[in-house]
């Protein structure tokens, strides 16, 4: 088995809702998502894919999240949101809690015109989510 791994990074902010911690405040993190992808037989290019393709979806995925907040969809009030807008933030709106496990998979899944082993993504250096079916 053949397996390429590529990383992108972005920096945003998140909440954890109802986290019973320091999380439940607006926080940011770069975030770094690692991607592997698998083949048992490489292409004529000698490559399973170029690096240059799947980097470049990836990066793309990373910039809607740049410099945005992280929304759990329904996490805040509704005047909370209209005042943010109003203030002309970046929201990002996700159907999940944004934690690094929940965005593992996002990337995982969003990816998978691509052969995706797994998908890494740190919320800071120490920590990691990893997930792969
Ligand atoms: N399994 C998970 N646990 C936590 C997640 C997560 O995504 N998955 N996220 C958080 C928070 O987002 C938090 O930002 C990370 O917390 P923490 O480990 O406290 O990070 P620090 O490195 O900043 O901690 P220090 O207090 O500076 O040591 C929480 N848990
Ligand atoms: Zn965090």
């Amino acid at each position: 088995m053949y397996v390429i791994t590529t990383e992108a990074s972005f920096d945003a902010a998140h909440f954890l809702k109802d986290y019973p911690g320091k999380c439940h405040n607006i926080h940011g993190h770069r975030w770094k998502v690692q991607v592997s992808l698998q083949a048992e037989t490489l292409g004529a290019e000698g490559m399973v894919i170029d690096f240059g393709i799947i980097k470049k979806d990836l990066k793309a995925l990373c910039e809607t999240f740049d410099h945005t907040l992280i929304i759990e969809e329904g996490s805040l009030k509704p005047q909370t949101v209209a005042a943010l807008q109003e203030e002309d933030f970046a929201l990002s709106f996700v159907p999940f809690r944004p934690t690094a496990e929940h965005l593992s998979r996002y990337f995982f899944e969003a990816l998978q015109k691509y052969p995706v082993l797994s998908v890494d993504v740190y919320e800071t250096p120490g920590n990691k989510a990893h997930y792969e079916l």
